[in-house]
């Protein structure tokens, strides 16, 4: 009987359970034995390996983070741990690994491929979004609604004390979330690493919308770009000679990455799992899946690597429109 083995790889992003559960289902719907890896790459070194019938995934489809535990494993950018990996697959038997992960570990499971010739299917997941090759990672849809509830809470303090928020959210790399919450939210600036501009335009835009009329301001930084608190005291310095209300800042943090899924994070990951399967069943190997133009589509794992996927610059310019 052919084995597959599913893992879960780098920050954690809602939506994994739901993944994990549809490539359980589905690899027993094709009659495949599945093998669970617990933390990660850790887990592959260390054999941390579980046996996974459909009545093991029940009841997670709703849950946020990741029940086969995730890791960051510095161990695995050596050679001598990714062959300690390996033989501990190959001893089991195990004849492909799904690994569901973003860009960091698809280079991971491709050097598996390219060493040792050992077959991978890439799943891409990240609240960041910023997986080249694909629209949409899981956990991004789940990511930015969280950051929207969180700064529809904010926008009242704002309001009601005309006051200037700062608002950090996540994105070490990347610029996604930032975008999408700004727009959602109707934040007046939004400041990510892809397209930066410089401080006094900040500054300009807020005088600006309070000679229009506005009374507060919500800025919206992706942490990549600078902290919360970097950016509010230097607005606050700069705002110093006019009558606001002050400047505060909120870090966002890990809320964003936590909670139940979105319905749409849920439907994602669900087909991204069955497609995953059903493309090896078909004797695709050493490929990820992606969205694209609404479908789900596969392409070699490669087309991930070495290329950054940036926001579009269209919905950039929409955030300018919208905050006359
Ligand atoms: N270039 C690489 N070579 C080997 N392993 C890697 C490489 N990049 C990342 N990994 C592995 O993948 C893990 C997760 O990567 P990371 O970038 O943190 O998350 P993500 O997969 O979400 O982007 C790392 O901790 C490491 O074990
Ligand atoms: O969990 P950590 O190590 O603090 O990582 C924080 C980073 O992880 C993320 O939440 C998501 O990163 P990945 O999904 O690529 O692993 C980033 O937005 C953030 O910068
Ligand atoms: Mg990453």
């Amino acid at each position: 009987m052919t084995k597959i083995a599913v893992l879960t790889s780098g920050g954690d992003a809602p939506g994994l359970n739901a993944c994990i559960r549809a490539v359980v289902r589905a690899g027993h719907y094709y009659n495949l034995q599945v093998i669970g890896i617990k933390r990660g790459f850790k887990g592959l070194i260390e054999k941390e390996f579980v046996s996974l019938k459909p009545r093991d995934v029940s009841m997670i489809i709703n849950r946020g983070g990741t029940f086969l535990l995730s890791a960051r494993e510095e161990r695995f950018h050596h050679y001598e741990y990714r062959k300690v990996a390996v033989e501990n697959l190959r001893k089991e038997g195990i004849d492909a690994l799904f690994v569901i992960g973003g860009n960091g570990s698809f280079q991971g499971a491709n050097l598996l491929v390219k060493e040792f010739d050992f077959p991978v299917i890439g799943i891409p997941k990240t609240i960041d979004n910023d997986t080249y090759g694909t629209d949409y990672t899981i956990g991004f849809d789940t990511a930015v609604n969280n950051a929207v509830d969180a700064i529809d809470k904010i926008r009242d303090t704002s309001v009601s004390h005309e006051r200037v928020f700062v608002v950090e959210v996540m994105g070490r790399k990347s610029g996604f979330i930032a975008l999408a919450a700004g727009i959602a939210s109707g934040a007046d600036v939004t400041l990510i690493p892809e397209y930066p501009f410089p401080m006094h335009v900040i500054v300009d835009s807020i005088l600006q919308a309070r000679k229009r009329g506005k009374r507060f301001s919500i800025v919206v930084v992706a942490e990549g770009v600078a902290s919360g608190k970097e950016i509010a005291e230097i607005l606050s310095e700069k705002l110093k000679p006019y009558d606001f209300g002050g400047v505060r800042y909120s870090v966002l943090g890990y809320i964003q990455r936590g909670g139940t899924p979105t319905v749409y994070d849920r439907i994602i990951a669900s087909r991204f799992g069955v497609f995953a399967v059903e493309e090896y069943i078909n004797g695709k190997k050493n490929i990820m899946v992606a969205l694209e133009n609404g479908k789900v589509v596969s392409k070699p794992l490669e087309v991930s690597f070495g290329k950054v996927k940036k926001p579009d610059l269209s919905d950039f310019e929409l955030n300018n429109i919208l905050t006359l």
